[in-house]
């Protein structure tokens, strides 16, 4: 049987990696097999893509090229390690996915929506992801959280407040618009209430009770 396809999206240091090893311990909990992933990256060349894009090494080539390294590196993901593990049947839970890509490079870097749009036709086709978590706050709490972490700030991280408040409305304009596979959650909460929304959320969306497999 195939397995679910559940991304995590949303600005920096709103809980998506909190969340997302949260939700993998539930599900496997629940006696779901979960691969937990994420972008960039998720598979060894793609991760090698991951240094040149995070570190800014990419960045004086502008956000067209950006969006193709992005792409590069998901197409790989995709093949290599997504697709492989939802034919298994495994649940995967990926860090950011396609709409990272239209909300920094679209929204924010004003790359052409119809051609990114095109690319993901190519790259992503059919492995579009049945649930999207888009976790959401206001940017400026977010940032106040990546600096509370003490890891070294990346490429985009390190842009402006107005920057990361822009993000937030793409990310809730890509829910607006696709609210059949988006759903968004009340990041600010503490992080077990967001969990306990996160669960929800995929226990309804995904009929979690009728298609798990008993431990
Ligand atoms: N609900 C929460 N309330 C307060 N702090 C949180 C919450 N969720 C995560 N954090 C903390 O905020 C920081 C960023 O969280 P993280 O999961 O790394 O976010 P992201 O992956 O979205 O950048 C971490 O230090 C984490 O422990
Ligand atoms: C997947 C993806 C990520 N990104 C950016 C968003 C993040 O700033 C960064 C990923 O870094 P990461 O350290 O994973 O950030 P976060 O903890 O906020 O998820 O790459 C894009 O710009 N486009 C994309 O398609």
């Amino acid at each position: 049987m195939k397995g679910r396809f559940i991304t995590f999206e949303g600005g920096e240091g709103v809980g998506k990696s909190t969340q997302i090893r949260r939700l993998a311990a539930s599900l496997n909990a629940l006696g779901v097999q979960t691969v937990l992933t994420r972008e960039p990256g998720g598979s060894p060349h793609a991760e090698e893509l991951r240094e040149v894009l995070l570190s800014g090494g990419a960045k004086h080539f502008g956000p067209f090229a950006e969006t193709i390294l992005f792409y590069a590196a998901r197409d790989d993901h995709l093949n290599t390690t997504i697709r492989p593990a939802l034919a298994k049947g495994s649940w995967v839970l990926c860090d950011r996915f396609m709409d990272s890509t239209r909300a920094y490079q679209g929204v924010l870097g004003e790359v052409e929506p119809a051609l990114i749009r095109s690319i993901e036709r190519v790259v992503v086709g059919s492995t579009v992801p049945d649930l999207t978590l888009i976790l959401d706050m206001p940017a400026r709490d977010g940032l106040a959280r990546v600096r509370s972490r003490g890891t070294a700030i990346d490429r985009f991280e390190g842009e402006s407040l107005i920057f990361h408040e822009k993000l937030r409305e793409a990310f809730l304009a890509i829910a607006e618009f696709e609210p059949r596979r988006c759903a968004v959650i009340d990041a600010s909460a503490s992080q077990d209430e967001v969990a306990s929304a996160i669960l929800g959320v995929v226990r309804k969306r995904l009929d979690l009770d009728a298609t798990r497999v008993p431990a």
